[in-house]
């Protein structure tokens, strides 16, 4: 598989997350105007995957000259929950009084550092599930898509499932489809699927069921920002999962790149929470889910307090707190 983000003769290539799980395939992006369409689309999504993502959209904006800083806020800006967006907007920026080529230089060592920091984060991750869990193999359950295709490649969260298949420690995967732009069931199952890994698709409403059912024995998460007393903001969804987890005793664990937390914010109540569209609600693939111009409630994100997390993981361990 090719990498999430990459850059390719003067142009940002993204596999388009938003074609899969139907067809997969490479888009280029060759400018500013493209890759922040793509942000917002979700074409390019996820945490890590925004951060190399956010770098080489300011390379783009060197080469093309112009006001690079205020193309680089536009990158910057296009969704405001993910830090890591920003956070490689910020790192590119830090680089262009030496030009052009050494922001690329930049964006491109990120590609390159981003598998080792997720195969690392997830690594730590493994090992902290196994102290959590007496089971085995294990049953885990996923929410959104924290894989391949929300890095540069292998992932956060479901990387430990790639780390424990490799140990034949994996029994099988519950996956959220994750309402409403279904990450779970178009992307984590295609992920699970290309890799053979056993895996079954759920509602996001199944899962303190699949809990209560002892179905399940630890539930990995991503995170798009990790606020300084550890709560943690991630795709709608998770916090209500911390809840049932909680409730149900099972071990709720998240993994990021330390990049991910974000020090100026004290607690959760700083996190910005991006807003979407209704339509995403209320339509599925253009046809109407409720009635026409149906108000709505669409925060794509929610935060999930520390308390209520067995460990963030990170390249570093586990998050001190
Ligand atoms: C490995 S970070 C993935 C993180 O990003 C997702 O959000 P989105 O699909 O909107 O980019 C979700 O919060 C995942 O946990």
């Amino acid at each position: 598989m090719d990498r999430t983000v990459d850059w390719a003769d003067g142009a940002v290539v993204i596999i388009d997350q938003v074609a899969l799980p139907g067809r997969y395939r490479t888009c280029r992006l060759r400018t500013v105007d493209e890759l922040v369409d793509a942000i917002r689309r979700l074409a390019v999504r996820g945490a890590p995957a925004l951060g190399a993502a956010g770098a080489l959209g300011v390379a783009l904006a060197a080469f093309a000259g112009g006001d690079v800083r205020a193309e680089a806020e536009r990158v910057a800006a296009a969704r405001p929950t993910a830090v890591n967006l920003r956070w490689g907007v910020t790192q590119a920026l830090g680089r262009l009084d030496a030009g052009p080529e050494a922001v690329l230089a930049l964006g491109q060592a990120m590609l390159d550092e981003d598998e080792r920091i997720c195969r690392t984060a997830s690594g730590h991750a493994a090992e902290v599930v196994l102290r959590s869990c007496a089971r085995r193999p294990l049953r885990l359950l996923s929410h959104c898509n924290t894989g391949h295709l929300a890095a540069v490649a292998w992932g956060t969260a479901l990387g430990v499932v790639w780390h424990l298949r490799e140990r034949g420690l994996v029994e099988s995967v519950l996956v959220n489809e994750t309402r409403p732009l279904l990450q779970g069931s178009r992307l984590t199952a295609w992920e699970l699927a290309m890799a053979g890994v056993p895996y079954r698709v759920q509602a996001d409403g199944a899962a303190a069921f699949a809990m209560a059912r002892g179905l399940v024995d630890c539930v990995l998460v991503g995170a798009d920002r990790i606020a300084a007393n550890g709560d943690v903001a991630n795709k709608i969804g998770t916090y209500g999962l911390a809840l049932a987890a909680a409730h149900h005793r099972v071990p709720f664990v998240v993994v990021a790149p330390e990049s991910t937390v974000d020090e100026s914010i004290a607690t959760g109540a700083g996190i910005v929470i991006e807003e979407r569209s209704a339509t995403e609600l209320t339509e599925l693939h253009g046809r109407p889910v409720a009635p026409a111009g149906a108000p709505a409630f669409n925060p794509a994100f929610d935060v999930t307090p520390a308390e209520l997390i067995t460990a963030v993981v990170t390249e570093h361990g586990v998050l001190a707190r």
